[in-house]
């Protein structure tokens, strides 16, 4: 079988400030405030990379100098479907850079023990269907949280999706792939593996209590 990490729907998102910010990120003595912020910025990056492909189209428009075709995109603004809690994490720098992005939340936590995703809120955008869904959520693990947001938005009509995240672990690449072989993945960075609680290794620790503080 074809390594999945190795697919060409994976892309490893190899800028050397997303690399930077990353590692600053994963250190266990980065405190709440900077850690918010790297987390911002590296969004922006994500956003800026998985926004890459969109269609655009030509529009007339009279500059002060001239009229000239030139390019617009061809579809409304992206919308991002947030994972609930720690998707929210990477939401303030994506915005930055779309602020006409409409926001889905999908309030999913996976139950410690089983390591399943559990579903407990669901808003979208009604028309999600005609725009780019970018998923987010800052952790890939066992991939059950990814496969039970997908299977729901696909369900619900959106088309076009594509999954961001921060790091990934081998095994969520793979669940994802092997669910949802047409959906794009972006990551920053692809880890080593799980540990026996599900947490990825070497990883951040837990997204959402170091976005929120909550630990
Ligand atoms: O790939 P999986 O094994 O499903 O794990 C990944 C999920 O775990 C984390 O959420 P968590 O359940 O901790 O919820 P939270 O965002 O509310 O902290 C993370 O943000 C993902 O949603
Ligand atoms: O390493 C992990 C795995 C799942 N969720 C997290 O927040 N971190
Ligand atoms: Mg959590």
């Amino acid at each position: 079988m074809q390594d999945p990490v190795a697919s060409p729907k994976v892309t490893t998102v190899d800028h050397p400030l997303v690399q930077h910010k990353l590692t600053l990120m994963r250190d266990r003595d980065t405190a709440l405030p900077e850690f918010r912020r790297l987390l911002r910025e590296i969004s922006l990056l994500l956003a800026y990379e998985v926004t890459r492909h969109l269609e655009l189209k030509t529009v007339s428009v009279e500059t002060p100098v001239a009229r000239a075709d030139l390019p617009l995109l061809a579809r409304p603004e992206p919308c991002f479907i947030t994972i609930l809690r720690a998707g929210n994490g990477l939401l303030d720098g994506m915005l930055d850079l779309i602020p006409a992005a409409s926001v889905g939340h999908l309030g999913l936590y996976r139950d410690p023990a089983t390591l399943e995703a559990v579903e407990y809120y669901y808003k979208v955008p009604g028309d999600m269907g005609e725009r780019l869904a970018i998923v987010v959520d800052p952790m890939l693990a066992t991939g059950h949280t990814a496969v039970a947001a997908l299977d729901r938005l696909k369900k619900d009509g959106a088309k076009d999706i594509s999954f961001v995240c921060l790091v990934a672990a081998p095994e969520g690449i793979e669940a994802l792939t092997e669910a949802h072989p047409d959906i794009p993945i972006y990551t920053a960075a692809v880890d080593e593996r799980l540990n026996e609680k599900g947490y990825i290794v070497p990883g951040l620790g837990d997204a959402g209590d170091r976005i929120f503080g909550t630990k």
